[in-house]
Protein backbone atom coordinates (compact mmCIF):
# COMPACT_ATOMS: atom_id res chain seq x y z
CA UNK A 1 0.00 0.00 0.00
CA UNK A 2 1.07 3.60 -1.03
CA UNK A 3 1.50 5.63 2.30
CA UNK A 4 0.16 8.86 2.47
CA UNK A 5 2.57 11.89 2.98
CA UNK A 6 0.41 14.59 4.55
CA UNK A 7 -1.74 12.31 6.66
CA UNK A 8 0.03 10.58 9.21
CA UNK A 9 1.25 13.82 11.31
CA UNK A 10 0.58 17.34 12.07
CA UNK A 11 3.28 19.59 9.67
CA UNK A 12 6.10 19.62 9.21
CA UNK A 13 7.19 16.43 8.12
CA UNK A 14 10.97 15.24 8.59
CA UNK A 15 12.60 14.39 5.29
CA UNK A 16 15.68 12.57 5.24
CA UNK A 17 17.56 11.71 1.96
CA UNK A 18 19.25 8.31 1.27
CA UNK A 19 22.36 8.61 -1.24
CA UNK A 20 24.18 5.35 -1.30
CA UNK A 21 25.43 4.40 -4.39
CA UNK A 22 24.67 0.80 -4.29
CA UNK A 23 22.10 -1.36 -2.66
CA UNK A 24 24.75 -2.82 0.35
CA UNK A 25 25.26 1.43 0.89
CA UNK A 26 21.75 2.13 0.56
CA UNK A 27 20.84 -0.94 3.17
CA UNK A 28 23.50 0.67 5.44
CA UNK A 29 22.23 3.93 5.31
CA UNK A 30 18.41 2.28 6.12
CA UNK A 31 19.63 0.58 9.36
CA UNK A 32 21.38 3.87 10.87
CA UNK A 33 18.49 6.31 9.40
CA UNK A 34 15.41 4.20 10.68
CA UNK A 35 15.95 4.07 14.45
CA UNK A 36 16.34 8.03 13.65
CA UNK A 37 12.62 8.04 12.49
CA UNK A 38 12.03 10.53 9.82
CA UNK A 39 8.36 10.74 8.62
CA UNK A 40 9.67 10.54 4.65
CA UNK A 41 12.28 9.29 2.82
CA UNK A 42 13.91 10.84 -0.22
CA UNK A 43 15.85 8.18 -2.25
CA UNK A 44 18.47 10.48 -4.01
CA UNK A 45 18.72 8.10 -6.80
CA UNK A 46 20.92 9.90 -8.89
CA UNK A 47 23.26 8.85 -6.56
CA UNK A 48 23.03 5.82 -7.66
CA UNK A 49 25.87 4.14 -10.00
CA UNK A 50 24.11 1.53 -11.82
CA UNK A 51 20.65 3.58 -12.18
CA UNK A 52 20.61 2.76 -15.77
CA UNK A 53 19.57 -0.94 -14.83
CA UNK A 54 15.48 -0.40 -14.44
CA UNK A 55 15.02 -3.30 -12.46
CA UNK A 56 17.53 -2.60 -10.19
CA UNK A 57 16.53 0.51 -9.62
CA UNK A 58 12.97 -0.45 -9.01
CA UNK A 59 14.19 -3.68 -6.80
CA UNK A 60 15.99 -1.12 -4.91
CA UNK A 61 12.65 0.96 -4.28
CA UNK A 62 10.94 -2.11 -3.49
CA UNK A 63 13.97 -2.64 -0.79
CA UNK A 64 13.76 0.62 0.58
CA UNK A 65 10.30 0.80 1.31
CA UNK A 66 9.82 -2.65 3.14
CA UNK A 67 12.79 -1.94 5.39
CA UNK A 68 11.76 1.42 6.03
CA UNK A 69 8.09 1.36 6.10
CA UNK A 70 7.80 5.28 5.43
CA UNK A 71 6.66 7.19 2.49
CA UNK A 72 9.34 7.71 0.15
CA UNK A 73 9.40 10.32 -2.72
CA UNK A 74 12.49 9.20 -5.70
CA UNK A 75 14.31 12.04 -7.14
CA UNK A 76 16.31 12.09 -9.65
CA UNK A 77 17.80 15.39 -9.24
CA UNK A 78 19.28 16.90 -12.20
CA UNK A 79 22.93 18.25 -12.46
CA UNK A 80 21.83 21.83 -13.21
CA UNK A 81 20.30 22.10 -10.12
CA UNK A 82 22.37 20.47 -7.74
CA UNK A 83 22.33 16.81 -8.63
CA UNK A 84 24.75 13.90 -9.75
CA UNK A 85 26.01 13.46 -13.30
CA UNK A 86 24.38 10.52 -14.58
CA UNK A 87 24.20 8.08 -17.38
CA UNK A 88 20.55 8.81 -18.05
CA UNK A 89 19.21 10.70 -21.19
CA UNK A 90 16.57 12.61 -20.45
CA UNK A 91 14.40 10.14 -21.94
CA UNK A 92 15.53 7.44 -20.19
CA UNK A 93 15.11 9.65 -17.04
CA UNK A 94 11.27 10.15 -17.68
CA UNK A 95 10.74 6.74 -18.32
CA UNK A 96 12.52 5.40 -15.42
CA UNK A 97 10.08 7.45 -13.25
CA UNK A 98 7.19 6.35 -15.29
CA UNK A 99 8.25 2.84 -14.00
CA UNK A 100 8.90 3.66 -10.36
CA UNK A 101 5.10 5.60 -10.48
CA UNK A 102 3.90 1.94 -11.38
CA UNK A 103 5.71 0.53 -7.90
CA UNK A 104 4.01 0.53 -4.45
CA UNK A 105 6.84 1.03 -3.18
CA UNK A 106 6.53 4.86 -4.49
CA UNK A 107 4.88 7.58 -2.90
CA UNK A 108 6.08 10.50 -4.73
CA UNK A 109 8.20 11.90 -7.46
CA UNK A 110 9.99 14.87 -7.49
CA UNK A 111 11.00 16.71 -10.82
CA UNK A 112 12.14 20.12 -12.17
CA UNK A 113 9.80 22.41 -13.00
CA UNK A 114 12.47 23.84 -15.72
CA UNK A 115 12.14 21.00 -17.20
CA UNK A 116 10.59 19.94 -20.73
CA UNK A 117 6.89 20.53 -20.24
CA UNK A 118 6.23 17.83 -22.56
CA UNK A 119 8.88 15.39 -19.89
CA UNK A 120 6.16 17.37 -17.13
CA UNK A 121 3.02 16.53 -18.83
CA UNK A 122 3.74 13.15 -19.37
CA UNK A 123 4.98 12.67 -15.78
CA UNK A 124 1.60 14.36 -14.67
CA UNK A 125 -0.22 11.93 -15.97
CA UNK A 126 1.51 8.86 -15.70
CA UNK A 127 1.79 9.80 -11.59
CA UNK A 128 -1.66 10.62 -11.12
CA UNK A 129 -2.54 7.43 -13.33
CA UNK A 130 -0.93 5.57 -10.62
CA UNK A 131 -2.32 7.79 -7.45
CA UNK A 132 1.26 9.08 -7.02
CA UNK A 133 1.95 12.77 -5.65
CA UNK A 134 4.66 15.03 -8.64
CA UNK A 135 6.51 17.40 -6.60
CA UNK A 136 7.69 20.30 -8.62
CA UNK A 137 10.66 21.71 -7.89
CA UNK A 138 13.16 25.06 -8.34
CA UNK A 139 16.70 24.57 -7.02
CA UNK A 140 19.25 27.53 -7.43
CA UNK A 141 22.42 26.70 -5.45
CA UNK A 142 24.09 29.90 -6.47
CA UNK A 143 21.61 32.23 -5.03
CA UNK A 144 18.15 33.66 -3.81
CA UNK A 145 16.53 35.35 -6.61
CA UNK A 146 13.96 38.16 -6.21
CA UNK A 147 10.46 37.23 -4.36
CA UNK A 148 9.08 37.75 -8.10
CA UNK A 149 10.91 34.77 -9.86
CA UNK A 150 10.43 32.52 -7.14
CA UNK A 151 6.57 32.82 -6.85
CA UNK A 152 6.80 32.34 -10.38
CA UNK A 153 8.21 29.11 -10.19
CA UNK A 154 5.83 27.96 -7.65
CA UNK A 155 3.11 29.37 -10.12
CA UNK A 156 4.11 27.28 -13.18
CA UNK A 157 4.24 24.15 -10.65
CA UNK A 158 0.89 24.80 -9.91
CA UNK A 159 -0.07 25.24 -13.30
CA UNK A 160 1.24 22.15 -14.31
CA UNK A 161 -0.99 20.01 -11.59
CA UNK A 162 1.75 19.86 -9.38
CA UNK A 163 0.78 18.04 -6.09
CA UNK A 164 3.56 20.08 -4.07
CA UNK A 165 5.84 22.79 -5.30
CA UNK A 166 9.18 23.26 -3.55
CA UNK A 167 12.02 25.92 -4.02
CA UNK A 168 15.32 25.39 -2.27
CA UNK A 169 17.56 28.29 -2.72
CA UNK A 170 21.18 29.35 -1.17
CA UNK A 171 21.38 32.66 0.33
CA UNK A 172 24.43 35.02 0.06
CA UNK A 173 23.25 37.23 3.06
CA UNK A 174 21.13 37.34 6.15
CA UNK A 175 18.33 39.57 4.24
CA UNK A 176 17.91 36.47 1.87
CA UNK A 177 16.70 33.66 4.64
CA UNK A 178 14.25 36.52 4.95
CA UNK A 179 12.69 36.72 1.66
CA UNK A 180 12.20 33.15 1.16
CA UNK A 181 10.80 32.82 4.38
CA UNK A 182 8.56 35.83 3.38
CA UNK A 183 7.69 34.61 -0.23
CA UNK A 184 6.98 31.20 1.78
CA UNK A 185 4.30 32.84 3.49
CA UNK A 186 2.71 34.64 0.20
CA UNK A 187 2.76 31.27 -1.47
CA UNK A 188 1.56 29.78 1.53
CA UNK A 189 -1.48 32.06 0.96
CA UNK A 190 -1.55 32.51 -2.94
CA UNK A 191 -1.54 28.95 -3.89
CA UNK A 192 -3.86 25.95 -3.83
CA UNK A 193 -1.15 23.03 -3.44
CA UNK A 194 0.97 22.56 -0.26
CA UNK A 195 4.48 24.26 -0.24
CA UNK A 196 7.99 23.08 0.72
CA UNK A 197 10.96 25.86 0.87
CA UNK A 198 14.63 25.93 2.31
CA UNK A 199 16.66 28.74 2.45
CA UNK A 200 20.49 26.04 2.10
CA UNK A 201 23.62 26.69 3.46
CA UNK A 202 24.70 27.88 7.56
CA UNK A 203 22.66 30.85 7.51
CA UNK A 204 19.43 29.33 5.82
CA UNK A 205 19.62 26.58 8.35
CA UNK A 206 16.95 28.70 10.49
CA UNK A 207 14.49 28.17 7.59
CA UNK A 208 14.66 24.84 8.30
CA UNK A 209 13.70 25.23 11.73
CA UNK A 210 11.07 27.97 11.57
CA UNK A 211 10.15 27.15 7.71
CA UNK A 212 6.56 25.09 9.09
CA UNK A 213 5.66 28.90 10.63
CA UNK A 214 5.37 30.38 7.70
CA UNK A 215 3.42 26.82 5.50
CA UNK A 216 6.32 24.99 4.59
CA UNK A 217 5.07 21.43 5.36
CA UNK A 218 8.43 19.58 5.06
CA UNK A 219 12.34 20.12 6.26
CA UNK A 220 15.22 18.33 5.17
CA UNK A 221 17.14 16.54 8.13
CA UNK A 222 20.58 14.67 7.91
CA UNK A 223 20.32 11.17 8.43
CA UNK A 224 23.38 9.56 7.52
CA UNK A 225 24.61 11.95 4.76
CA UNK A 226 23.85 15.34 3.79
CA UNK A 227 22.16 16.02 0.67
CA UNK A 228 22.52 19.82 0.68
CA UNK A 229 23.93 22.39 2.54
CA UNK A 230 22.83 23.77 5.92
CA UNK A 231 20.81 20.40 6.43
CA UNK A 232 20.65 19.91 10.44
CA UNK A 233 20.93 16.07 11.39
CA UNK A 234 17.67 14.33 11.92
CA UNK A 235 17.47 14.61 16.33
CA UNK A 236 18.60 17.22 16.82
CA UNK A 237 15.86 18.92 14.23
CA UNK A 238 13.12 17.32 15.83
CA UNK A 239 13.97 18.44 19.38
CA UNK A 240 13.93 22.30 17.89
CA UNK A 241 11.36 22.11 16.32
CA UNK A 242 9.05 20.26 19.09
CA UNK A 243 10.37 23.28 20.85
CA UNK A 244 9.65 25.96 19.23
CA UNK A 245 6.29 24.54 18.38
CA UNK A 246 5.41 24.20 21.79
CA UNK A 247 5.70 28.08 22.26
CA UNK A 248 4.46 29.14 18.85
CA UNK A 249 1.60 26.52 18.93
CA UNK A 250 -0.28 26.24 16.01
CA UNK A 251 0.58 29.92 14.80
CA UNK A 252 1.33 30.39 11.26
O1 LIG B 1 15.01 19.52 -3.06
C1 LIG B 1 15.52 19.05 -2.08
C2 LIG B 1 15.82 19.86 -0.92
C3 LIG B 1 17.29 19.84 -0.64
O2 LIG B 1 17.97 20.50 -1.67
C4 LIG B 1 17.57 20.63 0.67
O3 LIG B 1 18.06 21.75 0.55
O4 LIG B 1 17.29 20.11 1.75
C5 LIG B 1 17.77 18.40 -0.49
C6 LIG B 1 17.45 17.57 -1.72
O5 LIG B 1 17.84 16.22 -1.52
C7 LIG B 1 15.98 17.63 -2.02
O6 LIG B 1 15.71 16.98 -3.23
Amino acid sequence: MTMDIFTHKKPPYICTSLTGKNKEEIRDELNTVIPKQPDVIEWRADFLKDIHHVNYVLMIAEEISSISNKPMIVTIRSEREGGQKISLTEDEKVHLLSELCKSPAVNSIDFEVSNDPEHIKELRRISKSHNKKLILSYHNFDFTPENETIMQQAIKSESYGADIAKVAVMPEHKDDVLLLLNVTKEMDDDLRIPIITMSMGDIGSLSRIVGWAYGSIMTFGIGVQRSAPGQIPIDKLKQIIEMTQETVGDWK
